[in-house]
């Protein structure tokens, strides 16, 4: 019997197969600052019972003896710096996490999908190194991210759960979304009908509306970075790159996801809250006709050039009002661009539309819930990344094992390549 109860029979083969992902499991749980007792078999059905800190190999190898290691290893500033804000805890931090496997490749490091035990619940944890947070200098964009998702609780907008850190990592844990991400459904459909568009444009804007209401600007609204519930409803997540900008206050950085960036933050700035309804329209547009009205460029200076030359006029497909909605949303101007939920709420697109989120959500969005049953989402949803079945694991993103496509050793090998960074998705730029 499994730790979760589950039947295990095991022959020689099986045996050595999980012995050597055992091993790979402790190298990767290892370097991210895990301790596992050299009698514990880490694998699917194995808790990781140990919940004290140790020191990760590489570091390890690299000290010439006991005080170096002790030094390195007690360094407060190196804690103190991200404080208040995570916490100090040793991993897990919590009672009894087992990790599933992967969820995807952050910007700077595996969000990995994990159970509670004790709760029975799943999550999924962004696991940040803090060498990655300093080498890119951005100590204080890591806090706001955490400050801002604590504050904010909307049906629309993605729950923070808990943050900490150990000596070397950050976590920022969220609830699991088994439904997957907006832009998962958008490669498999390529293009939604304005019906869908309705209800995704309703719940998206509400929820950007009441961030801005908050004084919170998201910075990076894009399909990736909108999950969905179990009844295919939208949940902005990911505030990475968000921060608290009261109304009438201006921002000069220049970040977002390039394809999704207004014109005034492509330049530096000024800009406030109207990038954030540009990014909506460009959404809007990209799912409604299966591509975005200016592709992505290398740099932002060519990318505000072609955005500044393209006349955003609307396929004739659309509805008149669709239309219009995009028109208003995508106009290069920022004072005279859509940017109130008011405003957002009145156009004729809406009509008989509700605004309220319980109503919205009343019934569910049929066709998620029929594209989560198509057998090819797990593929899209790895966006190539190589990203295949965990073939035993509880991986249940739409994963079900089949252990002829892959073999566990490439499971494992894909582990150590994202611990290593060498897998590379991330999109999102901070030029700061
Ligand atoms: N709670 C969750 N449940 C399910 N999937 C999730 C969850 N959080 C994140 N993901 C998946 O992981 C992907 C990356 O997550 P997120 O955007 O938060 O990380 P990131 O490090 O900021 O990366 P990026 O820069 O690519 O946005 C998302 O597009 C989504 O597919």
């Amino acid at each position: 019997m499994g730790a979760d109860g589950s039947k295990s029979i095991k022959n020689p083969l099986q045996h050595k197969e999980e012995s050597r992902r055992s091993s790979r499991w402790r190298g990767f749980l290892s370097s991210l600052g895990v301790s596992v007792p050299s009698g514990l078999h880490i694998g699917p059905q194995h808790m990781i019972q140990d919940k004290t800190t140790s020191v990760p190999e590489y570091v390890l190898s690299s000290l010439p003896g006991p005080e170096k290691l002790h030094m390195e290893w007690n360094l407060p500033a190196f804690i103190n710096m991200f404080l208040p804000e995570f916490p100090h805890r040793s991993i897990p931090g919590h009672e009894h996490f087992q990790i599933l496997g992967y969820v995807a490749k952050g910007s700077f490091g595996p969000i990995l999908k994990v159970k509670d035990k004790s709760k029975q619940k799943t999550y999924a944890v962004k696991v940040i190194p803090k060498s990655e947070i300093l080498r890119q200098g951005v100590l204080d964009q890591s806090k706001e991210e955490v400050i801002v998702q604590r504050q904010v609780r909307h049906p629309f907008v993605h729950d923070l759960q808990d943050c900490w850190q150990t000596q070397h990592h950050l976590y920022i844990m969220c609830d699991y979304c088994s439904t997957g991400d907006l832009y998962t459904y958008w490669v498999m459909i390529g293009q939604f009908g304005e019906d869908a568009l309705k209800v995704f444009a309703a719940e998206l804007g509400s929820a950007i509306g009441f961030l801005h209401d908050y004084g919170i600007i998201h910075r990076d609204v894009k399909m990736e970075n909108v999950l969905l519930s179990d009844q295919g409803h939208l949940r902005l997540a990911d505030f990475g790159l968000s921060r608290r900008l009261e109304h009438g206050g201006r921002a000069f950085t220049i970040c977002g996801t390039i394809q999704y960036m207004a014109p005034e933050v492509l330049s530096g700035g000024p800009y406030s809250h109207a990038a954030d309804w540009w990014s909506l329209g460009i959404l809007l547009f990209a799912l409604a006709t299966g591509k975005f009205p200016v592709p992505p460029e290398s740099d932002h200076c060519c990318m505000l050039r072609k955005v500044r030359c393209f006349p955003y006029d609307m396929p004739r497909s659309f509805s008149p009002p669709f239309a219009l909605l995009l028109t208003e949303l995508l106009c290069k101007t920022p004072t005279r661009r859509l940017r109130t939920l008011e405003r957002f709420k009145r156009q004729t697109f809406f009509h008989g539309t509700p605004f309220d989120s319980q109503l919205l959500q009343k019934s569910p969005v049929e066709l998620i819930l029929e594209l989560k049953k198509r057998p090819d989402r797990p593929a899209k949803a790895c966006r190539g990344l190589a990203l295949e079945p965990f073939p035993d694991f509880d991986f249940d993103c739409g994963f079900h094992g089949d252990s002829t496509s892959t073999s566990a050793q490439e499971t494992l090998d894909l582990a150590e390549a994202l611990d290593q960074g060498q897998v590379t998705s991330s999109e999102s730029l901070f030029v700061a």
